[in-house]
């Protein structure tokens, strides 16, 4: 592990070092943008067979990393696959995204598989299993990243069955029954949990936890909605993680939380770096946090699009503000279908031109 550390960049920048220019990869970074991505995700067929088949799972991870040498590789699954775990139907649909089984109430609730049962983690072998192949077949320097979605995300999905843009559902259930909620989180930590250790212990080298709907959660009696329903599961998640785990490295995203949920996010979670959405000020952030803390994140997916000298000047704000400092390069969400390829390669020779 150690020797590993030394050889892979992004491992070296989340345990502290600050690396000129910085290591690069992206939040869906394996999609539709890509023409190879859609090829596999053709013959594999629907959405969730490409992510339980290890051959195809392995196949679209590794497609960003012959392309552009990204020095992290994320595993190809979804954070939707923990429901489906646990029982909850899941599908994605054509155009639309996610459907789920809404969970509205305890009677729900109470047919879920209980945090210990086997049967949750035998639905989840593919997954240990494509981590084990996409390790064995990537560059020895590459970082392959495990994750999961975080259990406020992840619960708002299980009750709403959808996205919806208020989460309405979601808040709607904290209200009327928070004690179920509760119950509902708890159950997400503790799987989560376990779901991340298993993946270390198939091959990943680090973890992001993705908390992609901190902006909206319900209200909480103490005025604290982020530490209640957002940092404080995640923190004991990581707690959890580093109690098997001990040399765990995680990435927590918390999107939407602002320039204060930004600061907050590695003192109150534990986690060794903050991934920083495209709406935050990087550089009032970056003013903001001890020097020792490590960002990844922050360009606007919607500037890679538009390309040109916006996304110059873009990438060389990102290294202004965090020059000196332990940062990874990344996105502040994730690639969307229509981005250009030749985006990305513009983004990344000015990134290295310095190299
Ligand atoms: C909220 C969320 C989900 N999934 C995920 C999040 C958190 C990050 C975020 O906020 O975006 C995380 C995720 N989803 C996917 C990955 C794979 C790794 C990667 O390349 O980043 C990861 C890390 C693949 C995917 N997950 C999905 C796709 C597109 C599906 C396809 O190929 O048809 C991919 C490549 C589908 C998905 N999955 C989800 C939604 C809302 C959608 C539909 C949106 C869309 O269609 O782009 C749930």
């Amino acid at each position: 592990m150690a020797d590993a550390t030394m050889d892979r960049p992004v491992l070296r920048v989340l345990s502290g070092e600050a690396i000129s220019p910085p290591p690069a990869w992206m939040m869906r970074q394996a999609g539709r943008y890509l023409p190879e991505y859609r090829a596999t995700r053709a013959e594999a067929g629907s959405f969730l067979d490409l992510c339980y088949n290890p051959a195809f799972a392995t196949e679209v991870t590794l497609q960003p990393i012959r392309r552009f040498g990204f020095e992290a590789s994320i595993l190809f699954s979804d954070i939707l696959v923990v429901p489906h775990a646990l029982g909850q139907d899941v599908r994605f649909v054509e155009g639309e995204g996610p459907r789920l089984d809404a969970l509205e109430g305890r009677a729900q609730f109470e047919r879920l598989r209980e945090a210990g049962d086997p049967a949750i983690f035998s639905h989840l072998a593919p997954v240990f299993e494509a981590v084990t192949r996409i390790r064995g077949a990537l560059p020895h320097e590459t970082t392959l990243l495990g994750f999961c979605g975080a259990p406020w995300t992840v619960a708002s999905y299980m009750i709403g069955g959808r996205g919806t843009p208020d989460l309405a559902p979601a808040r709607a259930l904290a209200a009327a029954d928070p004690a179920l909620l509760d119950a509902l989180l708890d159950r997400l930590v503790t799987v989560q949990t376990e779901y991340l250790v298993r993946q270390f212990r198939a091959g990943v080298d680090a973890v992001q936890i993705f908390e992609s709907h901190a902006g909206v959660l319900p209200e909480s009696p103490d005025g604290d909605a982020l530490k209640r329903f957002s940092l404080g599961p995640i923190a004991r998640m990581v707690e959890g993680i580093r109690a098997q785990v001990p040399q765990a490295k995680i990435i927590v995203f918390a999107r939407g939380s602002g320039l204060d949920g930004h600061a907050r996010v590695v003192p109150e979670t534990g986690a060794d770096a903050v991934g920083v959405d495209w709406g935050v000020d990087l550089a009032a952030l970056r003013a903001r946090i001890p020097a020792t803390t490590v960002t990844q994140g922050n360009l606007h997916p919607e500037t890679l699009i538009e390309g040109g000298d916006k996304l110059d000047a873009a990438v060389d704000a990102i290294l202004e503000a965090t020059a000196g400092l332990p940062h990874i390069f990344n996105l502040g969400h994730g690639i969307t279908p229509q981005t250009p390829v030749a985006h990305v390669e513009r983004m990344l020779a000015r990134l290295r031109a310095g190299r």
